[in-house]
């Protein structure tokens, strides 16, 4: 449905806008991004990756593909010290995983599909996924958490894949 920005596309290093208003137009792109993530297939997609530099995240987590959740405007707090190790991938880096330490457990705050607040307090996979996905929102991607070495090595390999695609 739509397309995924990838990796070193400039466009991916775009700071997200603030949502203003959560409308029919917003909810046509939130239900275009679920299709497109469901298609991926993957569990996040940040609106960044499809090149619409607003605040919003829509996840499912589900095996079933029927737990959506959308977070708009996200605020992050992080609820304890300790770091959580996750071999990450990204939509927007396909074929390439590497690890990352992010907080364990953490609370958001965000605005649900009709605009209205809420707050959740995640861990495991949520936090990781959640973190990753508002990293988006800051122009930022998990190879940033690598050496120089290894994300100029990806960005070649990726650079090639996408000369060879024309
Ligand atoms: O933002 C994205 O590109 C989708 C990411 C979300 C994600 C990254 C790291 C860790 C968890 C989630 C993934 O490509 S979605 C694919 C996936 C599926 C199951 C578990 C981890 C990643
Ligand atoms: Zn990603």
């Amino acid at each position: 449905k739509l397309e995924i920005l990838e990796f070193p596309d400039p466009r991916l290093r775009t700071v997200a806008k603030p949502v203003e208003k959560v409308d029919d137009e917003l909810r046509k792109l939130i239900d275009d991004m679920f299709e497109t993530m469901y298609a991926a297939p993957g569990i996040g997609l940040a609106a960044t990756q499809v090149d619409v530099h607003i605040q919003l995240i829509v996840m499912d987590l589900s095996e079933d593909h029927n737990k959506p959740m959308v977070f708009i405007n996200p605020q992050i707090t992080p609820l304890t010290e300790e770091q959580a190790p996750y071999e990450e991938g990204c939509l927007s880096v396909p074929g390439f995983y590497e690890k990352v330490t992010r907080p364990a457990r953490v609370r958001i705050n965000a605005l649900d599909r009709d605009g209205n607040a809420f707050e959740v307090e995640a861990d495991e996979l949520l936090a990781t996924c959640i973190q990753h996905e508002m990293d988006h929102l800051d122009g930022k991607l998990f190879v940033d958490y690598v050496s120089r070495l290894k994300r100029d090595r990806i960005k070649k390999k990726l650079e090639k894949i996408h000369r060879q695609q024309g």
